[in-house]
């Protein structure tokens, strides 16, 4: 459904898209993940045909991007990374606009997602916050029921409890067999919702995994503390990967060998348990490590 082949953009200093390919099939959800200044907007700029390439091309539903920007434009659900409002405007006043330019006469999709995103529309979007205008976006990209979704940080400013709201609604319309690309920093998020990612650094697909993968190089980090100190060298003595943080404390990186841990800890005393997300930088850092040395 959605192809990008050979897709190069030369920018100057050397910053760009560097003869990107990939696939996103019909009834897919495709992460597109990557640090700040990758090329994730950028890709997704070429995707909607607001950008031309210098060499290579992208398509959607068999349309060049660059060739029918317009019908792709229309037709696509999309959410910016950066959403330009219209001044002195309300949410609905904006919604209704975008529905009488789209030709979309009912409006039952675009009020169940005013509901299901708790969005008060009635206020003037100079007035919003960065999460309600966020939600405005949202409910743009998806109320004309699109069957392609290009989504640029979609739950960027949105607070947890939306977040799983958005979650869900990606979830459900997998289920109606929408395609949908979106781009973040989360991969929790990503881990939620999609069937393959594809990690982007210096504007170069580093890697194209499907989640299965991904999750296996996830690793955690567990803090530990516990009564006594022999319990403490208990744990330093295992074999796991361990860092003393304090008084009877360590961290303890898990990977794969969750068994071991729990084992682990059946032995000792556990005062306290924590354990942090991962953050994202951290899973790439390791990630390319590891194709390093499997190289
Ligand atoms: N029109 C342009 N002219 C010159 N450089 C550009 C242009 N557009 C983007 N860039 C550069 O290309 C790189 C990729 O930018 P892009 O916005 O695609 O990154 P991103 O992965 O979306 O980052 P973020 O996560 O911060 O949104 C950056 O270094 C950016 O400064």
């Amino acid at each position: 459904m959605i192809y990008v082949e050979g897709l190069s953009k030369h920018f100057s200093k050397g910053k760009g898209l560097f003869d990107l390919n990939f696939e996103v099939k019909k009834g897919e959800v495709f992460g597109y993940i990557g640090p700040n200044g990758a090329g994730k907007s950028t890709t997704i700029r070429h995707l909607m045909g607001f950008i031309k390439p210098d060499r290579g091309q992208s398509s959607i539903n068999g349309m060049d991007c660059w060739n029918n920007a317009a019908r792709i434009q229309h037709q696509t659900g999309y959410l910016p990374g950066e959403i330009v409002f219209l001044e002195g405007m309300s949410g609905l006043g904006f919604l209704s606009l975008l529905q009488k330019m789209r030709k979309q006469e009912s409006t039952r999709r675009r009020d169940e997602l005013i509901e299901r995103f708790q969005l008060d529309v009635k206020t003037p979007i100079r007035k919003m916050s960065k999460g309600m205008k966020q939600k405005v976006g949202i409910i743009a990209a998806f109320m004309h029921d699109p069957q392609v979704l290009i989504l640029d940080e979609p739950t960027s400013g949105l607070d947890p409890l939306m977040q799983r709201v958005f979650i869900d609604l990606i979830l459900e319309e997998k289920q109606n067999n929408k395609t949908i690309l979106m781009s973040s920093h989360s991969f929790q998020e990503i881990e939620r919702t999609c069937d393959s990612a594809g990690i982007i650094k210096d504007g170069k697909l580093v890697a194209l995994e499907d989640m299965h993968l991904l999750r296996s190089v996830q690793r955690r980090v567990f803090e530990v503390k516990v009564k006594s100190e022999y319990d403490m060298e208990h744990i330093l003595r295992s074999s796991l990967d361990t860092e003393v943080k304090g008084p009877r404390t360590v961290h303890v990186t898990v990977q794969g060998n969750d068994q071991e841990f729990v084992q682990m800890l059946s032995r000792c005393e556990v005062q306290h348990i924590d354990t942090r997300p991962q953050d994202l930088e951290d899973i790439f850092m390791h990630y390319y490590d590891r194709r390093e040395v499997g190289k």
